[in-house]
């Protein structure tokens, strides 16, 4: 402020000091005293001049961390609240759009900044200043024709500005376009290319360029008009004040030898060198506003965004350590066993008796099988409640207990079409349970309300007994690992992707994960090893070894809550099978909850919901749903013969000695009953990679994939 008060100053100063040079000249001639002074006069407005220029000039670097560092702090909420946002704005979006748009807002801001404090304070400053002077010494007419001239500016600059800003708006539509096509188009490179449709994106692009370039060359048309005015008023308006000062009646300005009622050269000079310095920020004036309200446009969408409120708000409690004690009140959701389905009706009605009784006989032989009861949903006996307690009084250090009551969700709110219906399950510490069910029936729905990607419309989802929406999100997310179904990478190195899973983490810390996860070994092949950059997307890696890199963050996470979303669905059997049986390891002691679409994959879960059209329509082991011969039963006889037929169809029946595929399975299902519980829970040490243990593809599910 200091220093753009003392710039103005000086500033209008060197007219004044001029003018008396020009007077002393005038009156004087050519004697010496007249030299003198008027060589003194000009020595001090060049004074003024340089003091003045200083004191602008040091004003940008003093103000200019002040004006980054606003720019840097928009940037930076911008950026977290985008971040914090919900899974659905994401998915509504548009990667370079938004890109775009926090670029541009976090500049606009800086430069509205820079406006203010460079351009509009100092001119107001100014104008009053001059007006003052000229009032005094002419008249306040002259004045009032300075600010004639002022507003006349400031009106058709708005004009012609707002007129600029329609298509400021529209270019900036057009810009964002652009880059979005040309993002999706390269994000999607493989497809393009795949389809052959470089031309088609080559030619949508061209459209929305040619499009752009129209809006471009009127946006400069608009600036070409506004300059020109700008120009025209102010040379009019310079014109202007000059006469009225001249032929201002009565003004005695005090220089020697001017008639009363003129003025003397002096004061035209100093007049026009006022109006001058006057008029040269109202040039920039008019960039200024101009660049204003281009970065006003900006702004809106950043604005837009920042208004736009988190659908998940923040909880403050801390995830308990343990399960709390009211979680297993009356009316939580059914135990493990308990003979409701999710919308709390008897389940699978009509179904027949004796295979119930068979389950629930299977069980008694399986005896301690699982780390928690299992019985079959449609047993119902108050016995498997009290099975379930005694599972929950011994849980698992590292699990944690997941409870989903009644929950119903449908992704355009109460109105629109509802994907969970009721939903309710358990999942003890220590469990692993598998969520199974035809496509579309919201299995992937109800994993993203576990991690709270989304809030349920009705109904709760409890960790530990706890409503995930009263627990810090840092508290909930720092207990769960997640290894979707496609892996995304960063594009950057194969350790940077691995450590992400625990920023922080020690370099022993990550080797130790992916030697968990098999990755190491894939590592060692990368030609520069850890360094290795993996691509966008990770694109330079094969699906297993993303996947791997997924177990490895999840390793590295140690997580309570385990979940796997279709996990291995994409890869082949023998990298799924070395995947499932890292699953295995990571599972074991924790609480996990797997999605899968090959059953084979989660018989050994300690619990499979089988959900169809957003309901829970069956629950039980794997024994016990294929005893009630209900949907779970379908999708298994279904699964099993879309792989005698591919069997078949690949090797020719019995090629190759093994026994038929169905005959695999039964001979699979009973060594699986006879499988010791320790096995069951994933005690590597009491089983070979390949039996036993959590969502391990047991000996049935060589039957289904291996022939
Ligand atoms: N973000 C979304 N916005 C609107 N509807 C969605 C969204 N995500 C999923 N859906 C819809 O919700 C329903 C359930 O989807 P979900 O992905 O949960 O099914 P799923 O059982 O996991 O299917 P799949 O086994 O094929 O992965 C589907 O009809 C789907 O079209």
């Amino acid at each position: 402020m200091v220093l753009l008060l003392a710039s103005k100053a000086a500033g209008l100063s060197a007219p004044f000091y001029f003018k008396q040079a020009v007077d002393a000249l005038a009156a004087g001639g050519s004697t010496a005293a007249a030299l003198h002074a008027a060589a003194f006069a000009l020595l001090l407005s060049g004074g003024c001049r340089v003091v003045a220029g200083l004191a602008k000039e040091l004003q940008g670097p003093i103000f200019a961390p002040v004006s980054q560092d606003a720019g840097r702090r928009v940037a930076f909420y911008t950026f977290a609240h985008v971040l914090g946002l919900g899974l659905q704005f994401h998915l509504n979006r548009k990667t370079g759009a938004l890109s775009r748009m926090l670029e541009r807002g976090a500049r606009s801001v800086a430069m509205i900044f820079r406006a203010i404090v460079f351009t509009f304070v100092p001119t107001a400053l100014e104008l009053a200043a001059v007006c003052v002077i000229l009032a005094r010494a002419f008249h306040p007419r002259v004045s009032a024709l300075v600010l004639a001239t002022f507003a006349c500016y400031a009106a058709y600059t708005v004009a012609l500005t707002w007129v600029a800003a329609g298509i400021r708006r529209r270019v900036k539509e057009l810009d964002n376009e652009i880059t979005g096509k040309a993002v999706d188009a390269l994000l999607n490179f493989e497809t393009v290319k795949l389809f052959d449709n470089g031309t088609l994106e080559v030619r949508q692009y061209d459209t929305s360029l040619t499009a752009y370039q129209r809006s471009v060359v009127r946006l400069d048309y608009a600036a070409a008009a506004l300059n020109a005015g700008q120009a025209f008023i102010l040379a009019a308006g310079m014109t202007g004040v000059m006469l009225a000062a001249a032929l201002t009646p009565g003004v005695v300005t005090g220089a020697a030898g001017a008639a009363a009622g003129a003025i003397t050269a002096g004061d035209l000079v100093m007049i026009q060198g006022l109006l001058l310095q006057l008029w040269a920020p109202l040039q920039f004036l008019g960039w200024f506003y101009r660049e204003l309200r281009q970065s006003l446009v900006d702004m809106e969408d950043l604005f837009t965004l920042l208004r736009t409120p988190s659908r998940l708000p923040e909880g403050g409690r801390e995830l308990p350590a343990a399960p709390l004690a009211d979680t297993h009140g009356a009316d939580a959701a059914p135990a493990p066993g308990a003979s409701l389905n999710g919308s709390g009706a008897a389940q699978q009605p009509g179904a027949p008796s004796a295979p119930a009784a068979a389950a629930a006989a299977a069980e008694e032989a399986l005896g301690e099988r699982r780390c928690s009861n299992g019985a079959a949903s449609t047993s119902g006996s108050s016995g498997n409640r009290s099975a379930a307690s005694s599972s929950s009084s011994a849980p698992s250090r590292r699990g944690l207990r997941l409870e989903l009551r009644d929950a119903r969700f449908g992704y355009g709110g109460k109105e629109g079409r509802q994907v969970l219906k009721g939903v309710s399950l358990v999942a003890e510490p220590g469990e692993s349970i598998a969520i199974v069910g035809p496509s579309g029936s919201g299995k992937s729905t109800m994993l993203r309300l576990l991690v709270r990607l989304y809030d349920c419309d009705e109904g709760q989802v409890l960790l530990n007994g706890v409503d995930v929406r009263e627990l810090r999100q840092d508290s909930l997310r720092a207990a769960v690992a997640v290894v979707p179904q496609d892996t995304v990478l960063f594009n950057d190195t194969i350790l940077h992707n691995v450590a992400y899973g625990q920023p922080g983490a020690s370099m022993a810390a990550v080797r130790a994960a992916a030697s968990a996860a098999k990755l190491d070994a894939a590592v060692v092949r990368m030609p520069a090893g850890w360094g290795t950059v993996v691509g966008e997307r990770g694109l330079k890696l094969s699906g297993g070894e993303k996947q791997r890199v997924a177990i490895a963050r999840a390793f590295l996470r140690q997580p309570r809550l385990l979940i796997c979303d279709e996990a291995t669905s994409a890869l082949d059997t023998a990298t799924e099978r070395g995947i499932q049986a890292s699953l295995r390891e990571l599972a074991a002691g924790r609480t996990a909850v797997f999605v899968a679409h090959r059953l084979s994959t989660v018989q050994a879960c300690d619990r499979i919901y089988v959900l169809s059209d957003g309901q829970v329509a069956e629950q039980g082991t794997h024994q016990e749903l294929m005893a009630v011969r209900g949907l779970y039963w379908e999708m298994w006889n279904l699964q099993l013969a879309e792989q005698e037929l591919e069997g078949h169809l690949h090797t020719g029946e019995g090629d190759d000695g093994a026994p038929p595929p169905a005959q695999q399975q039964q001979q699979a299902l009973q060594g699986n009953q006879q499988r010791r519980p320790a096995e069951l829970a994933g005690d590597s040490s009491s089983s070979s990679e390949d039996e036993g243990g959590l969502p391990r593809p047991a000996d049935a599910s060589a039957g289904l994939r291996e022939r």
